[in-house]
């Protein structure tokens, strides 16, 4: 074999796991597109389109690269790409029927799907594939209180038509649902008109093809393709806060783009006014059209998220049983973000699916315990005071005052047990908490609960709620 096969040989090894590992689609993308050369003194040299794509690889799939070479032996410490010299420096405006759209964020790259019809600026690397997540769709949007009105919007530009306002800003924290929302809007909007040229791109892409086409001197290009664009979405717009060239660039596009009446949606993590360091003028930009945000979830929210979710995942798995309560448990505890809250139920059912079983709340606990664990929250003997006086029906100044009736008694010790269960504050404190009682009976009434428990089914069972109950 010579040399040259050698080489062919090798990167066709590789090819055929990173095809794999990241999916046909970003193959496709970003990886045919590039010719291997050599490793020479720990450099994996490459051609590659333009420096677009060299940044990109670099960014996202070096560390996989580089790993996959030295499995085969090949001591590679890091890539570098040569630009495959180009036969015309410019090119025609894009046609809008070659119009590429959509390529996902590079930072959490989602799921891929076939790469539609290239146009030359996607050959060029000016503006890669569609990558749209397939399953964000309106479909699999769950919609509550917290989100309704961002949904309504989504909903109302996706129908296309006359610009009613623009841009179309949605805010909020992370995980709550921007980039499925505009994923939303962009299949809609696809699905109603393919001939649409509709263009996703987070702030951070928006960035890098800027810098790119000013170091290839393809302004005009740049400038030709994001002014071609009939709806124009871009995520994480804070990402270009301080960043004044991106800025400026922006701006202009945003200015052609609502001038020619065409839709722009935006995200960001926080309202425009409070984006730091976003000259004025884009702010004031930002706030002429619809701003919307998506709240935190409330437990309803979560509740109808997980349910769809898990019904998505019995039809994957049909004979994995989920136990009454769980989905609750989980809505109770995980109210961070929807993102996480995904995550816990992959992991269920991946470890379900895994030893069989069906998934308890036992199950949860454990398979979850380091989630849990960072998701508890402080509670405070005040809360727990109100919570067992409301348990058993008493009245708060029964519970901590001087009384010794049993019907006061037990339920002040449960309180205490609970107290040094689910706080950190000592006996003492614990004690003047309760109308300043010793340490002692503080720790006489936690052993108390401690032996009835153990003999006690039904007092285990009310432990049990009530933690569950002070803990979500
Ligand atoms: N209402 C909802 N119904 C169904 N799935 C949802 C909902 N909200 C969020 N998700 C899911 O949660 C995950 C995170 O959502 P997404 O990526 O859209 O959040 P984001 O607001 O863009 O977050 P970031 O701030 O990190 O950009 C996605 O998998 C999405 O499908």
């Amino acid at each position: 074999m010579d040399r040259q096969e050698m080489t062919k040989e090798l990167w066709g090894n590789i090819c055929e796991t990173l095809r794999n590992t990241i999916g046909a689609g970003n193959f496709a993308n970003w990886i045919e597109p590039l010719e291997f050369v050599e490793v020479s003194d720990g450099v994996a040299q490459f051609v590659a389109p333009t420096s677009f794509y060299g940044n990109y690889v670099t960014q996202n799939y070096a560390d996989q690269i580089l790993y996959l070479f030295r499995r085969l032996d090949v001591p590679a410490e890091r890539l570098s790409f040569r630009i495959r010299p180009t036969a015309a420096a410019m090119r025609p405006a894009m046609s809008k029927q070659a119009a590429p759209t959509a390529p996902t964020k590079s930072a959490k790259t989602k799921t891929e799907s076939a790469p539609a019809a290239r146009s030359s600026y996607a050959e060029d690397g000016m503006l890669p594939d569609s990558q749209l997540d397939p399953r964000y769709t309106f479909d699999n949007f769950v919609v509550g209180k917290p989100n309704e009105l961002a949904h309504a919007a989504a909903r109302r530009v996706a129908e296309g038509g006359p610009v009613t306002f623009n841009p179309l800003f949605l805010y909020g924290g992370v995980g709550l649902g921007k980039t499925h929302l505009m994923h939303a809007v962009a299949h809609e909007l696809r699905r109603r008109d393919p001939n649409l040229n509709v263009v996703y791109l987070s702030a951070e892409q928006f960035m890098y093809r800027f810098i790119s086409a000013l170091k290839d001197r393809r302004m005009i290009d740049f400038k030709q393709m994001f002014r071609s664009v009939d709806v124009l979405m871009v995520d994480d717009v804070q990402f270009i806060a301080g960043k004044d060239s991106t800025q400026e660039e922006f701006f202009h596009t945003f200015n052609a783009l609502v001038e020619s009446r065409k839709q722009i949606i935006i995200s960001a993590d926080r309202a425009p006014g409070e984006i730091k360091d976003l000259e004025d003028r884009i702010k004031s930009r930002l706030q002429c059209g619809l701003v919307v945000d998506l709240h935190p979830t409330d437990f309803e929210l979560r509740m109808g998220i997980l349910q769809t979710k898990a019904e998505m995942f019995h039809s994957q798995f049909p004979g994995l049983e989920i136990e009454d309560g769980v989905l609750e448990f989980l809505a109770h505890r995980i109210s961070s973000n929807v993102r996480v809250l995904e995550g816990a139920l992959n992991r269920l059912f991946a470890m379900a699916s895994l030893v069989g079983k069906p998934i308890t709340l036992d199950m949860t606990q454990d398979c979850l315990a380091d989630l849990l664990k960072s998701t508890d929250r402080r509670v405070t003997i005040d809360e727990i005071q109100r919570a067992v006086a409301e348990h058993f029906n008493i009245r708060l100044s029964d519970l901590v005052g001087p009384k010794r009736l049993r019907a006061y008694a037990r339920p002040r010790q449960v309180a205490m047990w609970l107290a040094k269960r689910l706080t950190n504050r000592s006996l003492p404190e614990i004690g003047r908490k309760f109308g300043g009682r010793d340490h002692t009976t503080v720790m006489h009434g936690v052993r108390r609960i401690d032996e009835l428990r153990e003999a006690d089914s039904q007092l285990s069972d009310e432990l049990e709620l009530l933690r569950r109950t002070l803990s979500s």
